[in-house]
């Protein structure tokens, strides 16, 4: 567009000289206000009701504001007591047995907007109306911003909440006041990966995302199953499944995304027995459940079965993912029931022959072909899975730059003396940041042609789930047929790529940043995947602060190895707080406690400087609009002449 044409056009938005400056004065002003505060979540693995609370508690900063702004007058119970009700205001409100008399809600409604005048406080006027529920935001702004002496204040105030009460709001008003502190504790999120698998309610986390004010997402091994299995990859979505057979949600998500799977349990049931190797994982059993899992078990063999041909019949047809040594199926003998890795003979046990053909080794047979056609019929009609995905590539990415940090999932592939390592993709070799720039091109060509389900593209998407050179896995390979079949547990082991070793030191997360075009000393990478083993005196923090690993390790049956729950991270005006999750069990235990065991512990960055707006990613977009209204004052000036 020629440039005249673009100010013509940008000055009919504004329709006057004067609303462009007073645009301008605006966008000038936001530009100084401190930056708002980021959350970095990862590896929340279906823990719907672990996600949920950090969200209501902004990772424990809800409660930071709280003492902030009540510190003075309220003890550690009051506090405790008060985060609770902002947090789950519904349910708080129906558990109180005290009674809810006009003197507490009147209380309560003032203290609330005491709390939402300190929140809004780095925030413009215009972006905390949008934060106001809209059928109270007229009353909420005039209690927030009044003028006045503090006499007339107290009256107006006074007469404003007796309405409110007397009109019976008053309990809706305290949820709806509750609702916006909760939206402006934490003003943008990232996902660092990691939102499905063994879990059942990644479903719900995708359904809050969607409507999360301001979110991005760097795609992890995981996630990227299922948007394999949206766009066509088969192995991608019988790996899912696999999954969530061993976890034992598989039936949930006929309700979560509509999946048939009828002739999945039909097939099983007629050609599986029972296999204790395959018992799904779980903690509690009681009867009924156990009969489940005598099917499960037989489901998730079968899986697992399909699983190993179809990564069989891609690894043939794509020599250039190097990957024949996982070619397993072929190295087994039937007779002796071995198998042989590397050169050394191992013995297996308890493997489903039946459905393999000896002639042709990775071949579906028949009936498997008919179950794999009808679970990905069921896969590409599911309208959540759909919406889901669209989500992922919309607000998604292999990494991402924000803010000065560099943030991704996994790994950048490096070579033991730490130059990047490279790989071929159809006859090009790539390294860095143009390695994960080229996954990220083959995955969106990938989505944009969902029929087709065996070109380069759909094969590279379940490569990244566990390729030996991908930078969401980072491991050496996936020993998923070996933990099930091979009792010798040193061929389990999944060597890890040396970027996880290396990016304890500073100089390669130094030169990972530059990668990236990211030479400020106050650059970080904050990263997830890898589980932080506080019992092994691991730490979330590496390389002398310049990386974050914050696996929020809300998967229950990690929780084992790693002592705690998980880390996050915030990142405010003042710097980074890393925050320790505690296991989540239930809301109801929350409420029986009565206190948040979130902690957050500042990690203030050198000097002491708060970060404004303008020193942000958003800054920089915000200044490219204020320069474009200067140009068109310019413009307007030379036309007027
Ligand atoms: O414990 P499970 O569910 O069998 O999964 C183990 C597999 O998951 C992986 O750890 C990948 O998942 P993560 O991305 O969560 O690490 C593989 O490396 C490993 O083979
Ligand atoms: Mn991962």
């Amino acid at each position: 567009m020629k440039r005249e044409n673009y100010y013509k056009l940008l000055f009919e938005k504004y329709g006057s000289k004067e609303e462009v400056y007073a645009e301008l004065i605006n966008l000038e002003a936001i530009l100084n206000l401190p930056k708002a505060t980021e959350l970095f979540l990862s590896d929340i693995h279906g823990a719907d009701g672990a996600f949920d609370y950090i969200l209501r508690t902004g990772a424990g900063n809800l409660k930071e504001k709280i003492v902030a702004t009540f510190a003075s007058v309220w003890d550690f119970e009051k506090v405790n007591e008060f985060t609770l009700l902002v947090a789950y205001p519904e349910l708080f409100l129906q558990e109180m047995t005290e009674k809810k008399t006009n003197t507490w809600q009147k209380e309560t409604i003032l203290d609330l907007i005491c709390l939402l005048k300190f929140c809004a406080s780095k925030y413009t006027r215009s972006k905390v109306r949008k934060s106001l529920p809209k059928e109270f935001a007229y009353i909420i702004e005039e209690l927030l911003y009044m003028e006045g002496a503090a006499e007339e204040k107290e009256n107006y105030y006074e007469q404003i909440l007796e309405r409110v009460i007397t009109l019976q709001q008053g309990e809706i008003f305290i949820v709806a006041l509750s609702l916006s502190i909760q939206r402006l504790v934490i003003d943008h999120l990232h996902i660092v990966g990691d939102v499905y698998d063994r879990g059942s309610g990644a479903h719900k986390i995708m359904n809050r995302l969607e409507k999360f004010h301001s979110v991005d997402f760097q795609w992890g091994n995981h996630d990227i199953l299922w948007l394999g299995a949206r766009v066509g990859s088969s192995c991608s979505m019988i790996t899912l499944l696999r999954i969530a057979a061993r976890y034992k949600y598989l039936l949930d998500l006929e309700e979560a995304y509509g999946i048939n799977l009828r002739p999945l349990y039909l097939f099983a049931e007629k050609n599986y027995k029972t296999n204790p190797r395959f018992t799904p994982k779980a903690t509690e059993k009681n009867a009924q459940e156990i009969e489940n899992d005598e099917l499960l078990e037989k489901v998730h063999q079968a899986l697992a079965i399909i699983q190993f041909k179809l990564e069989g019949q891609i690894i043939q047809r794509r020599k250039e993912f190097q990957m024949d040594d996982r070619l397993l199926l072929e190295k087994i003998d039937f007779d002796r029931q071995t198998i042989t890795l590397e050169d050394e003979s191992y013995s297996i046990e308890s493997f489903p022959r039946a459905t393999i053909d000896p002639q042709d080794i990775y071949a579906l047979s028949a009936e498997e072909k008919y179950v794999l056609d009808s679970l990905t019929t069921s896969f590409q009609n599911s309208e959540p899975l759909k919406r889901h995905v669209h989500f992922l590539l919309e607000k998604g990415a292999m990494y991402q730059v924000y803010n000065g940090q560099l943030l991704f999932h996994g790994c950048i592939p490096l070579l033991e003396n730490g130059d990047f390592a490279s790989f071929t993709l159809e006859g090009h070799s790539y390294e860095g940041k143009a390695l994960l720039d080229a996954f990220e091109h083959y995955i969106r060509q990938s989505a944009r042609n969902i029929d087709i389900h065996d070109d380069f593209a759909t094969d590279l998407i379940w490569y990244c789930w566990c390729g030996e050179k991908s930078p969401l896995f980072g491991r050496k390979k996936m020993t998923t047929f070996e933990r099930y079949f091979i009792p010798d547990k040193l061929t389990h082991k999944e060597m890890e790529n040396p970027y996880f070793s290396l990016r304890d030191e500073e100089e390669t997360c130094k030169k990972i940043l530059e990668e990236f075009g990211l030479f400020d000393q106050n650059a970080r990478i904050i990263n997830g995947h890898t589980p932080v083993k506080v019992r092994k005196g691991e730490t979330p923090t590496r390389a002398n602060g310049k990386l974050f690993i914050i696996d929020g390790g809300m998967s229950r049956a990690y929780q084992k190895t790693t002592g705690i729950a998980g880390y996050s991270l915030l990142n405010n005006s003042y710097g980074f707080q890393i925050v320790t999750h505690q296991p989540f069990k239930s809301i109801e235990e929350i409420f029986e406690q009565r206190k948040d065991p979130t902690t957050v512990k500042n990690m203030i960055d050198g000097k002491f400087k708060r970060r404004l707006i303008k020193d942000t990613t958003i800054g920089k977009e915000i200044q490219e609009q204020i320069d474009d209204l200067l140009e068109l004052l310019g413009y307007l000036e030379i036309a007027e002449e």
